[in-house]
């Protein structure tokens, strides 16, 4: 972060920015990168021909042609080359060598993982820059424009790992993103799947789930689902194996703000949209006490 972008900011906010900054500063001027070529985003290096293609056509069609709707606001298609995936993976191996052999104190994605990594807190930021606002941010101006999808201006990049002295499974919740990506990178592995239960806003967050809301997704290497962040969801237990995800919660400042002035989400809410039909929801009770997961 520079320096004219700190002085924006309230003074409490900019001590903690500067410490973050200073955190960064360390790590990248003491670890040595084993893959240099991933640090800038090379298209053809990352990418299956299909993505790139609908990328560079940059139309809804061409999007359609590639991306299938799995459940609605559940978007899946086939984004990495293996060969990138592998690169990723030992990349992060390397990093966590490096942390051990230090015994540099990493700050862990977020709250709910005790494993995995920040990769912009590793120098990956640029690169994750590039694919949100050159890959993620077109297909989500189409997809998700109702939640900011054509605004994406920040985002937190990191992987989480789950397996045997990783993380197990993760909790039903909402992602800090307008719209998130979740890409597997490998390797070997049962279970993991994502379970998705409806998407809401901060009033609805703790609303039932209606039957048409709950949809499994098994994780495949390569491939990626593009949701909103305010999509509930949870992964459950990896149970034998090693699984790694690449996740990129894309934000956009002016969608938040305008956010702050609404009161009805109707257009990406499954609680205000039944809500302004006038629907009841007694017929949901059944759902409402059936298991989440
Ligand atoms: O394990 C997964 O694939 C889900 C990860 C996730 O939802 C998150 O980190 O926000
Ligand atoms: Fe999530």
């Amino acid at each position: 972060m520079t320096d004219i972008m700190l002085s924006h900011l309230p003074s409490g906010e900019r001590s903690k920015a500067q410490k973050h900054s200073d955190y960064r500063s360390k790590i990248v001027s003491n670890y040595q990168p084993l893959h240099r070529e991933l640090y800038n985003l090379v298209p053809r290096l990352c990418f299956v021909p299909s993505f790139l293609k609908a990328i560079n056509e940059n139309t809804e069609d061409s999007f359609r042609s590639i991306i299938s709707e799995a459940s609605p606001g559940v978007f899946v298609f086939d984004m990495l080359l293996p060969s990138f995936c592998e690169m990723m993976l030992a990349e992060i191996d390397n990093f966590e060598k490096w942390v051990g052999e230090t015994k540099f104190r990493i700050m862990r994605p977020n709250t709910m993982n005790k494993y995995g990594a920040v990769l912009d807190d590793f120098g990956l930021d640029t690169m994750l820059d590039k694919l949100m606002e050159c890959f993620i941010r077109p297909i989500s101006k189409v997809f998700f424009n109702d939640v900011g999808g054509a605004t994406l201006d920040s985002h937190h990049g990191f992987v989480v790992e789950y397996g045997k002295d990783r993380d197990v499974d993760l909790g039903f919740h909402v992602d800090d993103s307008e719209v998130t990506l979740n890409v597997c990178l490998g390797n070997q592995f049962v279970g993991g799947e994502l379970f998705f239960r409806g998407t809401r806003c901060e009033k609805h967050v703790n609303t039932a789930t209606k039957s048409d809301e709950i949809f499994d997704y098994c994780h495949v290497p390569g491939q990626a689902v593009l949701h909103r962040g305010r999509h509930r969801h949870g992964a459950r237990a990896t149970t034998s194996g090693h699984r790694v995800n690449m996740l990129l919660w894309c934000r956009s400042s002016s969608f938040r703000e305008l956010k702050r002035l609404q009161k009805d989400f109707s257009s990406w809410c499954g609680e205000c949209s039944c809500e302004k039909r006038g629907e009841s929801t007694d017929k949901y009770v059944k759902a409402l006490h059936a298991p989440q997961a």
